[in-house]
């Protein structure tokens, strides 16, 4: 079996030979044109043309795509070539044989739409291939940035994207604000019902959090059960409205236990609302309501 490279050198050597060979056989049968016959302008541009088309077929032959798009363009391409060839040749002899002629009148337009094909599943090809690299770099970035379990951010995204918005906001004169929440009976959950219900939760606490948020404010899982919304403008009532409405909606969950059977649990939630002060950095008032892992001892609010 040949490699690609091989099959794309046979290719163009056979069809430049070939050519060639027809060229030859054209002006040892047919009654060339004296010079002063000749069209020359017009010989130099399909001289000039049979070089582009030339190109454009090795090009096609070498192109490190599918081989069905390969095949089509090298196809098109060719015969493109042969049609302007014919065109070269007729411009210095005159063929009185019907092929000479039909050649060029068939094969540039039939080439050119074959190469129109290939060109079109290249261009499919191509954005199919975008689309697919796409996906897989927000796929990468969302496992980066994002929490499989509750879709909210990891604590890593919130420092790095919250620290120079509060910073903006701040200089803007504006109050940023910090929501730190707690599930504080995971614990408990996970021992009664079981991990898989304490992911559960989790997750719908991440879904609760998603579902009040508004354009600009980021939320973040921070710890194991812990929590932060970060508002880069905000009121303290404000804040605590939106925490009582996270915390209300997961007062109560329905869940189905192990039997099967529906189960109404009591998902306790705590909250702290942090407004900065002037001496803030996010990480001291993320500190102040309590989601930062390091402080965990430090902190007595939760
Ligand atoms: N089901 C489930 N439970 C978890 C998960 N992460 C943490 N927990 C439970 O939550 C409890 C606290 O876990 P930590 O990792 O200490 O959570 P934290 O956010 O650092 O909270 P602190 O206890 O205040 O330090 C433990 O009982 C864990 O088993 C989780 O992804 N799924």
């Amino acid at each position: 079996m040949l490699s690609r490279f091989s099959l794309a050198l046979l290719t163009l050597l056979l069809t430049a030979l070939l050519a060639f060979a027809w060229a030859l056989l054209l002006f040892y049968t047919s009654p060339s044109l004296r010079p002063e016959n000749v069209d020359w302008p017009r010989t130099l541009r399909d001289l000039s043309l049979c070089l582009a088309a030339f190109l454009l077929f090795a090009t096609a032959a070498y192109l490190p795509v599918r081989r069905t798009i390969v095949s089509k363009l090298t196809i098109g391409f060719g015969l493109n070539f042969v049609g302007v060839w014919q065109a070269l040749i007729n411009d210095l002899v005159e063929p009185h044989w019907w092929p000479a002629e039909a050649i060029s009148f068939l094969c540039i337009p039939v080439g050119l739409l074959i190469a129109a094909l290939g060109l079109y599943q290249l261009g499919r090809a191509y954005r199919m291939n975008r689309l697919i690299l796409g996906s897989y770099q927000q796929i990468e970035r969302d496992l980066a940035t994002v929490d499989q379990l509750t879709q909210l951010y990891n604590r890593r995204y919130f420092f790095t994207t919250c620290g120079p918005l509060f910073e903006q906001s701040q200089d803007d004169g504006l109050q940023p604000v910090v929501i730190g929440l707690r599930v504080l009976n995971l614990t408990e959950l996970n021992q009664r019902l079981g991990l898989e219900a304490g992911d559960d939760i989790l997750q719908r606490v991440g879904k609760a959090i998603r579902r009040y948020l508004r354009h600009g404010q980021i939320a973040a899982r921070m710890g194991g059960r812990r929590f932060a919304v970060f508002l880069p403008d905000s009121t303290e009532h404000d804040a605590d409205h939106l925490a009582r409405q996270i915390v209300a909606r997961l007062e109560h969950v329905l869940m189905t236990d192990a039997r099967g059977e529906d189960l109404l649990v009591q998902v306790q939630i705590n909250y702290h609302v942090g407004v900065a002060r002037e001496e803030d950095t996010l990480e001291t008032l993320v500190r102040r309501v309590g989601t930062d892992d390091t402080d965990t001892v430090k902190n007595p609010v939760l």
